[in-house]
Formats: C-alpha cells, structure tokens, sequence
C-alpha cells in the first residue's frame, strides 16, 4: 500500500520512520516492538469472541522476538483473552512476550505466566445495569451487543444492519452514562467501550520502553485507541528516541494511515513486516 519495497522489507515513507528501523536494524537487542491485537495481529470478524491472531502471526512473532529487548502486545482486550486468542503462551521464542491488556491497566508476561491488575473500577457495575435501557431507548436493541470485559464493557454494532448508524446513534448516550459513573468511553471499529479512566496504550508504551532502557521502538495499530500509543512514538522521537509508526490498514479507519510511517496491508501485511524483519535479522 504505497511504500517502496527493498528485498522484501518495505520502505517507510518518512525520515523520521526510515531513521527508525535503520535503528532496530542496526541494534536489535534494544529494540521494542509494540503491537496492537484486533485488526492488527488478528483479522478482524463479525463476532469478538471468534478473533484469532493470524496463523502467520506465532510464527513470525517467535522468528523475531529473540532478536529484540522486548515484544509487546498492547491492547484493549482483557491480558488473558488475548493471550489465548493470540495463542501467545508456552511458545518457544516467545519466553520474553508481554501482553498490556486493558490499554495497559493488565499486564501479562509470559515469563510468569500471571496477569497483574488494579483493583476493578465500581463505575464498571453501575453502567452495565444501565446498558439495556440506553441501548432500547436509542432503538438498536436489534442489533448492538454487549460484550462482557469483566474489567469493562464494550457495546458492539458490527452485526448491526446498519452498524455505523446503531455506532451514531448509541454514542451520546452511551458517552452520558460513562460520564455519571467515572467512566470514558474508547470509540473503536464498530465499537463503543466503556472503561475507566487513567490509562491508554500511549501511556502503557512508554512505561514499557523506558522500562526496557530501549534505544528504538516499532509501534503497529489499526484503530482509534491506538492512536494515544502513535503520539507516544511521536514524544519519544522529539526526545531522540528513534521510533517507527505502522498503520494495519483498513478502509474503515483513516486517522493511523494519515500518522504511519508505514501503511501495510491488514495483519496479513503486518505478519509479513514481521516476517521480514526477523529474516533480515538473521
Ligand atoms: O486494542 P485492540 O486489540 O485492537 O482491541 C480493541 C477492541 O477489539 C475488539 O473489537 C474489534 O475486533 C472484533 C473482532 O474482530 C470486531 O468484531 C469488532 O468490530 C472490533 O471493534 C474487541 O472485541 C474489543 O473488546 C476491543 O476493545
């Protein structure tokens, strides 16, 4: 999608991004990878629960990560769902993976194998009482539904007949009963999660780099609430930490395309960019 390929690693189309990977290509074993799950390393499908990490994706993940400092998998499921759905666990190559669930309020090493969180937000009860009659009263009961996160509720309109106008329709009143019960409301690809406040993958990224002493970080996401991670790689570019912005791209979300350094296609494209850089690695 619009980038110049070398051998089989593509081009990014910016110097900031260029300056990036020839950084990671330069010092792998300081480098962080950072990669968001839905619509990234999984494709994306009408049902949540049927989410699979591409078939690609273990392997290229295992082939890459022993070159690296770090990879993480940063994303708004659940730590523990995405490890299984990602089928991240007991892989060798992977002994090192994170996966920063919650936009990084949980975190799961596979070092471990244990999932550490906060105590649950009680807005989180309180707006799940309320979701049936918002749902109702904004006249989408056929067709949202509500995916139970324990830690937080997202309320889906993909199996919608018309998903963007049930999207419309609940955002306002799904944002008011957020807002009366401490909660925000994280708008993503036909979905309107609501979680608490106080965290986003921006600020789980950069926690995890500085953690790492990194010296480089490469970032991929294809939604809306990946974008608090993309202007984190920004931050840390203009503090004089190279970094390299992936865009996962989707017709249905424009905003990364228009920030990456690199637009590859879906997690088809984002395996093979894995794929690559671990061949390149050596
Ligand atoms: O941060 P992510 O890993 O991208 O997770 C964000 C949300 O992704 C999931 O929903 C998305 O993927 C579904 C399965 O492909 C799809 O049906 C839905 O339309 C997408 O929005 C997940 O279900 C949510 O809980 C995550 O918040």
């Amino acid at each position: 999608m619009g980038s110049q390929h070398v051998d089989d690693l593509p081009s990014p189309r910016t110097r900031q991004g260029r300056d990036g990977l020839s950084k990671l290509l330069a010092e792998p074993a300081r480098a962080v990878v950072a990669l968001d799950f839905d619509g990234t390393l999984a494709p994306i499908v009408p049902d949540p629960d049927r989410a699979r990490a591409h078939p690609d994706a273990v392997p290229a993940l295992a082939a890459l990560a022993p070159k690296l400092a770090a990879v993480a998998v940063v994303t708004g499921r659940p730590a523990e769902v995405a490890v299984r759905y990602g089928g991240f666990a007991g892989v060798p190559g992977l002994e090192h993976l994170s996966v920063l669930g919650h936009y990084g309020a949980e975190r799961w090493d596979a070092r471990s194998g244990q999932v550490s969180a906060p105590p649950p937000h009680p807005g989180v009860a309180a707006v799940r009482a309320g979701l049936a009659g918002v749902i109702e009263s904004a006249g989408v009961a056929d067709g949202a539904w509500v995916e139970e996160k324990g830690r937080a509720v997202a309320v889906h309109t993909r199996r919608a007949q018309d998903p963007q106008g049930a999207f419309d329709a609940l955002r306002e009143p799904l944002t008011a009963l957020a807002t009366r019960h401490g909660l925000i409301v994280e708008p993503g690809r036909m979905v309107l999660e609501l979680r608490p406040p106080g965290m986003d993958k921006g600020v789980a990224l950069t926690e995890y780099v500085r953690e790492l002493g990194a010296s480089c970080v490469l970032y991929a996401g294809d939604d809306l609430g990946d974008l608090p991670a993309f202007a984190a790689v920004e931050k840390l570019r203009s503090d004089g930490l190279p970094g390299l912005l992936v865009c996962s791209g989707s017709s249905e979300v424009s905003e990364l395309a228009e920030r990456a350094d690199l637009v590859v296609d879906g997690p088809e494209g984002v395996v093979r960019l894995l794929a690559a850089l671990a061949r390149q690695l050596g």
